[in-house]
């Protein structure tokens, strides 16, 4: 099985001009003979997940999130952003997520896994994005977000996860919880609804539609309905404690 094929030491990411569902952008090895010399190609760039966040985040947008605790963005990205986002899910190898080192608890949380850290191309510029965003939190809304984590994920069909908030008790490092959803023609009937109750006590479904973004108090509480489709996303976090390290394990 593929390894991290998105690894920035080994791959490159180009992009066809232009690119569409049938024609995502493509991963070859460094210095691959092979690679087609193609003029009009694009190789993928910081500057393609560039998002005028302050347009997204007007002041109704603002007043709700401190009301209500939660918002939505749609159409975050321009499709090349997201076609790479969504071509680096369906390559990455997913690990099962865990609750607490080392045990699996498929009942509660169905989901698989995979954080991004700087050898990602599509992810890593995604973080780069959301780092902006939390700034932004921070001018605007005094956040006090000092770095942001991300995992791609996947629930396969028949898995959720079960009614959370993403501080475990006695645990306050995330002030900001975002998910970024990569599905294209989710339907009601597919399920996999984020269900998320906000500060005023009531419930809202989110359904998981390709360039959404859902953005809420990480305290929260919120529960992934079942999914009859497999389900993409980046599951973000804007933290208030300093950056560590992130040391995947090879395995
Ligand atoms: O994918 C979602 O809609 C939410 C995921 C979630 O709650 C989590 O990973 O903590
Ligand atoms: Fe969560």
């Amino acid at each position: 099985m593929t390894q991290i094929i998105s690894n920035l030491n080994v791959t490159e990411l180009i992009a066809d001009q232009p690119i569409g569902p049938d024609n995502p952008p493509l991963l070859f090895p460094e210095g691959h003979s092979d690679v087609p010399e193609i003029p009009t190609q694009h190789v993928l760039q910081a500057s393609d997940f560039a998002v005028s966040w302050e347009d997204n985040l007007t002041e109704v947008q603002l007043d709700k999130f401190v009301n209500d605790g939660w918002i939505i963005i749609d159409d975050v990205f321009n499709s090349t952003a997201l076609l790479a986002l969504q071509a680096e899910s369906g390559f990455i190898e997913y690990r099962d997520a865990q609750l607490t080192a080392g045990i699996r608890v498929s009942d509660i949380r169905g989901d698989k896994i995979r954080w991004i850290t700087e050898n990602f191309f599509a992810g890593f510029f995604y973080l780069e994005s959301i780092n902006t965003l939390a700034a932004l939190f921070n001018r605007s809304l005094f956040a006090g977000i000092r770095h942001s984590e991300a995992h791609y994920a996947c629930y396969p069909v028949g898995f959720g996860y079960q009614w959370h908030s993403d501080n475990p008790a006695g645990r306050d490092e995330r002030v900001i919880s975002a998910v970024f959803y990569l599905n294209d023609e989710w339907a009601a009937n597919d399920g996999g609804a984020l269900e998320v109750v906000d500060k005023q006590g009531v419930h809202h479904n989110v359904m998981p539609v390709a360039n959404r973004l859902v953005i809420f108090d990480s305290d929260l509480r919120h529960q992934v309905q079942i999914a009859h489709r497999q389900r993409y996303s980046i599951a973000t976090w804007m933290r208030r404690d300093g950056l560590v390290p992130f040391v995947e394990e090879n395995n």
